[in-house]
């Protein structure tokens, strides 16, 4: 079976993208590309990307009027992502016309609460109650309109999943035992996340930052 973790790949250079693939490509379910390599290499750094034979998960989070994000996802088409993103508060609307234009062979998971937030940060944007709250509700609207999964916090995942069974469950902001948070506030390590209900990992910095990537992959996959 292959791994569920998926490393984020997140540098602007297309070299960089290819060294840390290369690295560790053996301990890893699929390649994560998001805003930053995709904003600085596009179709093209995509393209050198899916060379290595893993999964591609696309994450842009989508955020736009209904026509503007079918739009863009029609013109995603050609490069048969595995699993892309877009934003759930974009609305019910949105994210029907997100899965309808998507190709047959992709994931389209919506983002709920991301993982950076917690519940003070939430009120800021004028989004009252717990973050579980708020993600239990998204992660509603996605199943409604038809989307294939939700992202989510490891905190949050066992309840969404009791709700939706069939759903497809990406945990970012994972952290091994004493790993550093950076700007993540509601981490739970990469075990307690799978043992939650989570279907994939996302796991960036602490295989990326670390001085042997393949061995951080290596170990985080041990913990499984
Ligand atoms: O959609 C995501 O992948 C995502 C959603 C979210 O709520 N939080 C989150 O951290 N992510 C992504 O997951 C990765 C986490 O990276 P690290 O914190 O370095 O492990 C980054 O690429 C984020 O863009």
């Amino acid at each position: 079976m292959s791994s569920p973790i998926y490393v984020a790949i997140d540098t602007p250079e297309l070299e960089k993208a290819q060294a840390l693939a290369g690295q560790v490509r053996h301990h890893v379910g699929g390649l994560k590309l998001g805003l930053e390599f995709f904003c600085a290499n596009g179709h093209h750094g995509v393209h050198e990307m899916m060379k290595f034979g893993l999964p591609i998960f696309l994450d842009l989070k989508l955020h736009d009027i209904p026509n503007t994000v079918a739009k863009a996802i029609q013109s995603l088409h050609v490069l048969e992502p595995a699993i892309l993103t877009v934003h759930a508060a974009g609305g019910r609307a949105m994210l029907e016309n997100a899965k309808a234009a998507a190709g047959a062979h992709t994931k389209v998971v919506a983002v709920t609460v991301l993982t950076s937030l917690d519940d003070g940060d939430l009120l800021d944007t004028g989004v009252g109650g717990r973050a579980e709250d708020q993600v239990a509700r998204l992660a509603d609207l996605a199943r409604s309109a038809g989307l294939d999964g939700i992202v989510c916090s490891g905190a949050e995942v066992a309840l969404v999943r009791q709700a939706w069974p069939e759903g497809f469950f990406v945990v970012p902001g994972v952290r091994p035992a004493g790993g550093a948070m950076g700007d993540q506030k509601r981490a739970v390590t990469p075990r307690e996340a799978l043992d939650r209900g989570a279907s994939i990992l996302v796991v960036g910095r602490p295989i990326s930052l670390a001085e042997n990537p393949d061995t951080a992959a290596r170990e985080i996959e041990a913990t499984l």
